[in-house]
């Protein structure tokens, strides 16, 4: 959708939240469920690149961090429009006359970098097919929960959270858009020897940004010099970014985000968390996330 798109919606203020259903037992927009058909036919192309994480994992840093590579660097072409006209979000399905992520990405000239927050089980086919690399970024359970809360307080295309203490239960029963936390990171750690995928970590990004965009460097296939990387290490900080009108939404109406309630670029840091959790409810979550992650070779660091 673009920005002027964007301005003609003039939404009401007051309207309600919108409508969701289940697909498979992923809760998902409304309008993304009537609009599957065209989200799981979806043509990747050879040379897409797809960025692809759970919600508040690191996508737009990701995205940024991308851009950068993708532009050697040149800050210019990175400021040509925002994160989300920059890369399309593949199953973000809006009314017309709005551009939908697949009318962007269809309209888009190769290569294109795309986004998706999908559980690997419902990625259309064609990205398999094609063999496409994808970034996924995974990101601890306690801060995604406390950054998709104040998200889905503040963004009105998604549903309230309600009370903290009830979202905190709704996150755990996996009853957000894009489903269960659990069941995406670990769907997407054991696809990732089957397929081009690279699998980052948030708290990794935030430890050593270096190391880690260097793994983009050569998943992606790019040499840069020194300085450069530099130059992206710096622009892609969080307090560049929060700075950023490309990158931290702000451009947007505030009937669609209002950053007055809790601002996209919020703390970027791994451990808010124990900020918002009671001891009480920090002791429930990990015994039911051992249950839920018996098994999986995936861990995380909850602080660094
Ligand atoms: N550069 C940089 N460094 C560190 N952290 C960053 C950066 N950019 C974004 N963020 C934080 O990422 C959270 C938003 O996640 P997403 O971009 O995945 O959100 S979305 O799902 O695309 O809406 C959100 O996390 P919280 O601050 O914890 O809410 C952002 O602040």
């Amino acid at each position: 959708m673009s920005l002027e798109e964007m301005k003609a919606l003039q939404l009401d203020e007051r309207r309600p939240p919108p409508e969701t259903t289940e697909m498979n037992g992923v809760l998902m927009t409304k309008m993304m469920s009537d609009n599957w058909d065209k989200i799981w036919n979806f043509q990747a192309k050879p040379d897409d690149l797809l960025i692809a994480t759970y919600a508040k994992a690191g996508t737009t840093w990701t995205q940024e961090i991308v851009d950068m590579i993708q532009n050697d660097g040149d800050v210019q072409k990175c400021q040509r429009a925002n994160t989300f006209d920059r890369h399309p979000f593949i199953e973000w399905a809006l009314p017309p006359p709005l551009n939908s992520g697949l009318d962007l990405a269809n309209k888009m000239p190769s290569p294109r970098t795309l986004k998706t927050h999908l559980p690997v089980q419902m990625v259309p086919p064609s990205f398999w097919k094609e063999n496409v690399k994808i970034i996924y970024v995974a990101r601890n359970a306690k801060d995604c929960l406390v950054s998709y809360y104040h998200f889905s307080r503040m963004n009105k295309m998604i549903p309230d959270p309600g009370p903290w203490e009830d979202y905190v239960e709704t996150f755990k029963a996996g009853k957000v858009l894009w489903g269960s936390w659990y069941d995406h990171v670990k769907g997407w750690w054991d696809a990732k020897d089957r397929h081009r995928i690279l699998y980052l970590l948030y708290e990794d990004m935030k430890e050593d940004p270096k190391r880690e965009i260097q793994k983009m460097l050569r998943f992606l296939e790019k040499d840069i010099s020194e300085e450069v990387l530099n130059k992206i290490i710096h622009h892609t900080s969080f307090d560049m970014m929060k700075q950023n009108p490309m990158a931290n939404y702000t451009t947007l109406p505030t009937s669609i985000m209002d950053h007055s309630i809790s601002p996209f670029m919020r703390r970027g840091v791994p451990g808010d968390w124990k900020n918002y959790f009671t001891v009480a409810q920090n002791e429930a979550f990990d015994k039911d996330y051992e249950r839920k992650m018996a098994g999986t070779t995936l861990t995380f660091r909850t602080t660094l």
